[in-house]
């Protein structure tokens, strides 16, 4: 049920407290009952699929009526396969390791004290994000197997989907005994609720915004709950001159091309004064549909390429658009990226290992790639089973977060009757 009659600050006020008790059930419980509440909540999407499509069908209406752009709609949509895909991701995680208690390194003291970090939950997370239904199953259900009580607000647009996929969500966990105040979705569309989760602090114990602009913009004036930003992508590939010319093709038109709207994608393709096959590259990207628009020596390459305005190169497009720069060398390279890049991820295409391995250390992202694609930014590419999204700040998980990037350690010390001199 929408709640647009309550005070934002005394909604998530409420939620916080229930979330806070939540967690302190769910720090405890044990991998097994939590992968078996997963296991039901994965039955209960199935189950519910008729209504799950039902509530998109009208979401996806109403964002046609309000014209989102044909990548949003494709964002919010979900059909059979989708929704299947959804369940299937959460028997993933279900099967998962729980990072839960897992010892990170142990040191036997010369006084005998016996010392060891272990993993433990963050607490009760807050997560901001746009209007993709999955993320809602994705992060409440790392959340939950990380032993954390969530709290996610999802973008409008995908409200009815959102409540149709929690209620699942919901029915599969307390099927199982765990508490219903696990996951829960902020059940109103008022900005305002956002504003009043970023202040949230000693009730919310870390938020992760999840978009773009206008969202960087509110967390950075606002925030004064820990942020682990999941912020836009104005990512980067590299073609150095020793780049094998099919594979700079290949990686850059993927890239770019495979799927624009994602935060993975290739807003900046930089070129290498040295590089013989320039045009090749480009012509590819034009051909695939992809407008360029290029410095000065880049619009000779084509004369489909357009002039490129200074911000260009600090432009995150999402759409078959990408700016083109020539620079000298992989110092070149590195030294556009470090004024231009959001800190998501970069990519070299290159035969040269040595140069390759500086572009790896020098490159300041969360993800830097050799002869890869950009889009490779997932946590399911990574091999995490889901991901709450793309790390880009500097705290203790960058890139992909799934289950170990939802906690945090303590210290277990362990003595025999030890008093410090
Ligand atoms: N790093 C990562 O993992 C990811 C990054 N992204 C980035 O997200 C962006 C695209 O998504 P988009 O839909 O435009 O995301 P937005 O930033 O517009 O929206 C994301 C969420 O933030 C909310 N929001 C946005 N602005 C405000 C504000 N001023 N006050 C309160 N809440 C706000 C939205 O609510 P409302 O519904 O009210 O608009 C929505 O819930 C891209 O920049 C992309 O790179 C996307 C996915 C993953
Ligand atoms: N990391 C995910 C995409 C996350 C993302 O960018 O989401 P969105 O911007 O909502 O399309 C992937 O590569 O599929």
């Amino acid at each position: 049920m929408a709640r647009d009659d309550i005070d934002p600050t005394l909604l998530i006020k409420d939620m916080a407290t229930r979330a806070r008790a939540a967690s302190a059930v769910l720090a405890r419980e044990t991998s097994a009952r939590k992968a078996s509440a997963l296991m039901a909540a994965a039955k209960a999407i199935r189950t519910a699929e008729a209504e799950i499509l039902n509530a998109n069908e009208q979401d996806v209406a109403a964002a046609r009526a309000n014209g989102l752009s044909p990548a949003m709609i494709d964002r919010l949509l979900l059909d059979s396969g989708r929704i299947a895909a959804i369940a299937d991701g959460v028997e993933t995680v279900a099967g998962l390791r729980d990072p839960v208690g897992m010892v990170i390194d142990e040191n036997l003291r010369p006084n005998g004290l016996k010392l060891s970090r272990v993993r433990v939950p963050l607490g009760v997370i807050g997560i901001i994000y746009e209007s993709r239904p999955n993320v809602t199953v994705d992060a409440g259900i790392l959340c939950l197997k990380s032993g954390n009580a969530a709290i996610l607000r999802g973008g409008s647009e995908a409200m009815r989907t959102n409540r149709a996929l929690h209620a699942a969500l919901i029915a599969g966990i307390t099927e199982k005994g765990l508490p219903a105040d696990s996951i829960q979705l902020v059940p109103t569309t008022d900005r305002a609720a956002v504003g009043a989760m970023l202040v949230a602090q000693g009730m919310i114990d870390i938020i992760i915004p999840r978009g773009g602009k206008t969202l960087v913009a509110r967390v950075q004036d606002e925030a004064r709950v820990p942020v682990l930003a999941h912020l836009d992508g104005i990512c980067h590939t590299y073609i150095d001159a020793a780049a094998d010319p099919a594979k700079a093709i290949a990686i850059a038109v993927n890239a770019k091309m495979r799927r624009t709207g994602v935060c993975g994608a290739t807003e900046t393709l930089l070129i290498d004064q040295a590089y013989a096959h320039p045009a090749a590259v480009a012509g590819a990207l034009l051909d695939a549909g992809c407008a360029l628009r290029g410095d000065a020596q880049a619009q000779r390459l084509d004369p489909r390429i357009t002039a490129a305005s200074d911000e260009d190169w600090d432009t995150e497009y999402l759409d078959n658009i990408c700016a083109v720069a020539f620079v000298d060398s992989v110092a070149g390279a590195l030294a556009h990226i470090a004024a231009h890049s959001s800190h998501h991820t970069e990519s070299i295409v290159t035969e040269n290992a040595a140069t390759a391995e500086q572009f790896l250390a020098a490159a300041d992202s969360a993800i830097v790639m050799h002869n890869a694609s950009t889009q490779f930014a997932d946590g399911g590419e990574f091999g995490l089973g889901a991901e709450i999204g793309i790390a880009t700040g500097r705290l203790h998980a960058r890139g992909p977060v799934a289950l170990e990037g939802l906690t945090t350690y303590k210290w277990l010390v362990r003595g025999t009757g030890q008093v410090r001199p």
